[in-house]
């Protein structure tokens, strides 16, 4: 998105500006007071309802925590880019998702911020009676061992199981047992560190890249919504696209030594490979040739989600394990470590709640928000959630993979709907937004 950035000030003067009882942090009223400041001196209209937007935004993502000097560098940042972006779109005429696909304009946060709202509507269910159990036609079930001997029926399937729900079975992916058996024990042992512990990766805190790290019990990011999420996860990601971001950056638990880190590296490497072997199949099932999808995945950028859901005996109304959502990912894949079905997907051709049925050593595979936007809307990337209302913990680790973060996808030609729907668009001007990237 090529817009003209308002000046940006550094957030070392900022702090040693609002920072009235000098202890090194700003407290939200600081902070009110320093964003609101430094929008109005660049010029931007609206200041004060601008930085009360930001301000209840990072609230509710970070819980209300004082902010320090790297936090407030990202929100400096956030302030200015969204200056600039309300700008940009008083100077032309204002384009929303999905309507103009020639503008070239994603709007990121009006997106989530309707999505927001949205999910407020979705009617999503907190206790599981009442929810089935997927019919096979809901959730099929796509054999890998097929792509060689059938690729074309193999493709016929992947496309039908995009266009119904966006969630599929894979079987027999060549992934070992072993492989998705000690992922769930990384994430166990992850769970058993002390919260002292954990607490020193937490997400966000301005030491390591965004978005990777530790999130706490009720954490209420990602999904950001009203009440926290009953669980707890850790994420890390790799970039070789335009950020480079590096294994080595990511913030390796100390206590839990090298073999741990080398165990998530390993379990995310065999994800990886598996992800790029899905690309050509994926490539045909959206109407073009095997290779269309090659110059978008030079650079991939993926994030591997290890959560653990307590036990629970209830959950209260509107609360959940993981709140509903869509991924922001191109695709997911996901392994689950389950006693009773507990994630529960959006089924759009039967249009009901559905249990995921339990499937050891098959992995789900769904469509996240770029690859339905890539398909013009012709596939889903469905909303789900999780609800572990069981007696025993749930583990699952999510591999989110993308395209090189600036690569302008466009929406491929032969995947029908109409004309496009959408601009081409990048993961990082549009769901990284969302992302919180
Ligand atoms: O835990 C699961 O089964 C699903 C997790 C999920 O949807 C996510 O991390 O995006
Ligand atoms: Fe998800």
């Amino acid at each position: 998105m090529a817009l003209s950035r308002l000046r940006l000030p550094s957030a070392e003067d900022c702090l040693q500006e609002f920072d009235a009882d000098k202890d090194g942090l700003l407290s939200l009223g600081e902070l009110g007071d320093c964003l609101n400041t430094v929008l109005r001196r660049s010029g931007c209209e609206g200041s004060k309802r601008l930085s009360g937007e930001i301000l209840e935004e990072y609230s509710l993502r970070a819980d209300g925590a004082a902010v320090g000097l790297g936090a407030l560098g990202r929100l400096l940042e956030a302030a200015t880019d969204r200056a600039s972006i309300a700008r940009s779109a008083r100077s032309r005429s204002p384009v929303r998702v999905g309507e103009n696909a020639d503008a070239g304009f994603f709007n990121a946060e009006a997106k989530e911020a309707s999505l927001q709202k949205e999910a407020i509507g979705w009617a999503a269910p907190s206790c599981l009676d009442t929810i089935p159990i997927a019919s096979e036609d809901e959730i099929p079930t796509i054999d890998w061992a097929t792509c060689h001997e059938d690729p074309e029926g193999f493709v016929a399937r992947l496309r039908d199981a995009c266009k119904k729900v966006g969630f599929f079975f894979l079987a027999n992916h060549g992934i070992e047992q072993d492989v998705l058996d000690a992922g769930t024990r990384l994430i166990e042992e992850f769970g058993s560190l002390s919260y002292e512990v954990k607490q020193k990766y937490t997400m966000d805190q301005g030491r390591f890249p965004s978005g990777t790290g530790y999130l706490p019990l009720h954490s209420r990011k990602l999904p950001r919504r009203p009440k926290g999420n009953v669980v707890e996860a850790f994420i890390v990601k790799r970039e070789h696209g335009p950020r480079n971001i590096r294994l080595e950056d990511m913030p390796w638990p100390c206590e839990l030594g090298i073999a741990w880190r080398r165990a998530v590296e390993q379990y995310a490497a065999a994800m990886e490979e598996l992800a790029c072997k899905l690309l050509p199949f994926l490539s045909a099932a959206l109407g073009e040739a095997d290779s269309y999808l090659n110059p978008a995945f030079r650079s991939p950028l993926w994030r591997l989600r290890l959560s653990r859901y307590p036990a629970c005996s209830g959950y209260e109304d509107g609360q959940y394990g993981i709140a509903p959502h869509v991924d922001t990912s191109f695709f997911t894949l996901l392994h689950r470590s389950e006693i009773e079905s507990s994630l529960v997907v959006w089924a759009f051709c039967s249009e009901r709640w559905v249990r995921v049925p339990t499937k050891p050593g098959a992995l789900v595979v769904n469509a996240g928000e770029i690859l339905r936007q890539v398909s013009n809307d012709t596939f889903q990337s469905a909303r789900h959630y999780v609800l572990n209302a069981s007696d025993h913990p749930r583990s699952s680790l999510a591999f989110f993979f993308n395209a090189t973060a600036d690569f302008k996808m466009p929406v491929a030609v032969g995947a029908g709907g109409g004309p496009a729907k959408y601009p081409p668009s990048a993961y990082l001007d549009s769901q990284g937004v969302v992302q919180g990237e």
